[in-house]
């Protein structure tokens, strides 16, 4: 992955151990709101992405690639690709236990993705210093060990609740999450 500056990790920035009341390994990771493109069940024109994590500190989803998501004719388009990239990495708030949002997202292009393909995601973090969490994800094609077709490096911002009730709709999300703990 050729991230920059802006996307590695300073000196010092370890990665986050498997947080206490985090998701158990094996768990699934429910979708951080129903009407989201990424993950939202309610969303019939989104990825809808189920994601889980293997280990508490990874996040692991499959996209299959339909008609919609073209480009070129019969290829995935790179933005919905770089969407995939960027739920699969948001799915880590779960993982980090606080609010992020994408601050930057830089992507990776390697192979072409054809419409039916699997894309087998994961993310994980390489770092976290202060509000900033740096994050990483690829999607192989076909399977877990298949051939890289994408990666990405992310920056993401810790916020507050502040941040979604002043320009969003925070308490759409409460509504869906009764059990979330601001300041776990
Ligand atoms: C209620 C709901 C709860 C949970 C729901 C979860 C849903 C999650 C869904 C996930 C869905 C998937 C994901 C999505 O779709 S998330 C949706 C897409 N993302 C956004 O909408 C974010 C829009 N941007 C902002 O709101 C602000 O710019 C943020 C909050 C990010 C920062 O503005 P804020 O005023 O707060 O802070 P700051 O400006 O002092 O910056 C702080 C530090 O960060 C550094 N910096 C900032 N940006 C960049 C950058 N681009 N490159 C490099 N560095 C950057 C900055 O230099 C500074 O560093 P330093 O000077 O301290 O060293």
């Amino acid at each position: 992955m050729t991230r920059s500056a802006l996307t590695t990790p300073p000196p010092g920035a370890a990665p986050p151990e498997p947080l206490p009341g985090g998701p158990a390994p094996g768990s699934p990771l429910g979708p951080h709101y129903s009407h989201c493109f990424g993950c939202g069940p309610k969303q019939p024109t989104g990825l809808n992405l189920t994601a889980s994590t293997p280990d508490g500190v990874t996040v692991t989803a499959e996209f299959v690639v339909g008609g919609v998501h073209q480009g070129a004719p019969g290829l995935a388009h790179g933005g919905v690709l770089a969407t995939a990239m960027d739920e699969v990495i948001g799915m880590s708030i779960w993982l980090l236990r606080r609010p992020y949002v994408t601050g930057r997202l830089e992507t990776d292009y390697l192979r072409p993705v054809s419409v039916g393909t699997t894309l087998h995601l994961r993310a994980w973090c390489t770092g976290v210093s202060g509000r900033k969490a740096y994050l990483e994800a690829e999607g192989r094609i076909g399977a877990p060990d298949g051939p890289v077709a994408v990666r990405a490096a992310a920056l993401f911002i810790e916020v507050g609740m502040e941040h979604f009730a002043e320009h969003g709709d925070a308490d759409a999300f409460l509504a869906e999450h009764h059990d979330y703990e601001v300041n776990p």
